[in-house]
């Protein structure tokens, strides 16, 4: 699915509405309704409902839930941001319907001493900005927020919580937001909810479809994409009857070192239950029956020193490297890696040690074999780029880097974002805090190996990889819970998210 920025978002909202054809007054009336529909499932009738709606169509969508559910007889009160000018458009029509309407208290307040007295049950609907907050809230609506942040009413914003933008936060002022605690938005996830700081402003988010012109959203760009099933079903193909393990590829792991070979034994397990047909995994001396004992599926190829990576196997036979698991950052292993970016002929996926190196030896970043992939959870994003001061900042940074050393970047975290080296960036919709755990790195790289080493291209390699760990990880969570999945649970569940992606075209 692709990510719009709000100012997009009012345009395929406009294109609807002149190519649908539908009124505007009508769009708002569908999109209140999705929420109302939303409301009467989850509160009851004894449970008021107290509406702050501010002067544009955010305020427009309050007054028309508000009409919508006093007709299914809520009690609701509205309080509607009074800044002096006279309501326009769709907004001023839904405040003539609920004056004619005549079933719901309206108030017009214009600062803070209007704020009223709410009960302890009563729900809040914020619906005083949307999409279309030009910048951060001060005066008069800013207190409103804090007075309203204040409560430990429930609260729902309707569309985006007021006071966040949709995409750049820099500059905002965190205590003007609304902390809701649940957020319904409209047709598309917002590209600021998918940032870790602000989920203490959307609560939990739910994307209500609208309806919006599927040729409006055909026809406007966008370089940023929500990894949703279908994406990820085109890449896994279905295999041939008379196919062999020769058609699968050949991959090569080097992973472990003394004291870290469960990372070696993680990945290799999760790079040949991601499908490849062979592995070999180059591992420490010390770690031969470790691997061939945990990892049977697995060829070995050991390393002449006991504890560390020093080496590698000629490299004609393999199809894909993955190279970082546990390695540590000793300096004949970062000699061997510098050696191996040198020599590698196809893509790479580098994880852990094998960034922190890259990271302590930025010059080799040139070597890079083209479109190889790079995994790094915050921390070691950090050390290899720099710092940022917020995640917005950080994607942007990630897509730079990514352009400039021709890579995939695969940037960890709860909604994993991809950069390609064409601009693009793609947020991952799967996985669960569950996968927060020792290990879960190492069945990703082993995962992205697997199916990069079949032939699969970089980019749809890393969409897939990030969306197949995520839904293992989410099945996993099913059965497991959350606190008790551990990453080997990741890898169990791997067979199932397969499964899961071919259940309709079984
Ligand atoms: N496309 C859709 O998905 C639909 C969205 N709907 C709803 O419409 C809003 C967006 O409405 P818009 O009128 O463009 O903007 P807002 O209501 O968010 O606010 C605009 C209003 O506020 C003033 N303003 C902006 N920033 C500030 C500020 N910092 N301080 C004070 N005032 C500010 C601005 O001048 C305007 O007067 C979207 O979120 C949805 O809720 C439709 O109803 C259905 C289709
Ligand atoms: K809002």
């Amino acid at each position: 699915m692709k990510l719009f920025t709000t100012k997009q978002i009012a345009g395929i909202d406009k294109f609807t509405i002149e190519n649908e054809p539908i009124s505007d007054i009508d769009l708002m009336e569908r999109a209140a309704l999705q929420i109302t529909h939303w409301l009467v499932k989850r509160f009851s009738t004894e449970q008021k409902m107290v509406f702050f709606a501010g002067p544009g169509n955010n305020g427009g969508d309050a007054l028309a839930i508000a009409c919508q559910l006093a007709n299914l007889d809520f009690v609701c009160e509205v309080f509607l941001l009074d800044f002096g000018k006279e309501l326009k458009g769709s907004p001023a029509v839904n405040w003539k319907r609920l004056e004619e309407q005549n079933k719901v208290k309206l108030v017009k307040f214009k600062d803070e001493s209007g704020f009223p007295e709410l009960g302890l049950t009563d729900v809040i609907l914020d619906g005083m900005f949307g999409s279309g907050l030009s910048r951060p809230l001060e005066g008069f609506p800013a207190a409103i927020v804090e007075e309203i942040n204040q409560l430990e009413n429930t609260k729902v914003a309707i569309d985006i919580p007021s006071g966040l933008m949709g995409e750049d936060n820099s500059l905002n002022i965190p205590g003007n937001i609304i902390k809701a605690d649940f957020t319904l938005t409209f047709q598309f996830p917002k590209i600021s909810f998918l940032f870790p700081e602000n989920e203490t402003y959307t609560g939990k988010w739910e994307v209500l479809p609208i309806g919006l012109h599927p040729g409006g959203i055909e026809q406007t760009p966008s370089n940023t994409f929500f990894i949703e099933e279908e994406d990820v079903k085109k890449t896994i193909a279905s295999r041939s009857k008379f196919a062999h393990k020769g058609n699968f590829g050949h991959a090569l792991l080097i992973a472990g070192s003394f004291g870290k070979m469960g990372a070696a034994v993680l990945a290799s397990r999760s790079c040949l239950r991601a499908g490849v047909g062979l592995l070999t995994t180059h591992i420490p001396r010390l770690g031969y029956s470790i691997i061939q004992t945990a990892v049977p599926e697995a060829m070995t190829s050991i390393d002449q020193h006991d504890a560390i990576f020093t080496e590698f196997p000629d490299l004609s036979a393999f199809s894909a490297i993955g190279v970082g698991p546990g390695i540590d950052k000793k300096r004949n292993s970062q000699k061997a890696l510098c050696e191996l970016l040198e020599k590698a002929k196809v893509p790479l996926v580098i994880d852990a040690d094998g960034l922190n190196i890259l990271s302590e030896n930025s010059e080799w970043l040139q070597k890079l074999p083209g479109k190889s992939i790079l995994t790094p959870h915050p921390g070691e994003f950090k050390r290899l780029v720099g710092n940022s001061s917020n995640s917005y900042e950080r994607i942007q940074q990630q897509k730079e880097f990514a352009q400039k050393y021709h890579t995939i970047v695969i940037l960890k975290g709860a909604y994993t974002v991809i950069a390609t080296p064409n601009g693009q960036l793609f947020f991952n919709s799967t996985g669960n805090p569950g996968m927060a755990t020792a290990g879960s790195g190492d069945t990703l790289t082993g995962i992205l190996l697997g199916l990069l080493a079949q032939g699969i291209s970089s980019e749809a390699a890393a969409i897939a990889g990030v969306y197949l760990h995520g839904l293992a990880g989410d099945l996993a969570a099913r059965e497991k819970s959350e606190p008790a999945l551990i990453a080997g649970d990741i890898t169990d569940y791997l067979g199932k998210a397969f499964i899961e992606l071919n259940k309709e075209t079984n």
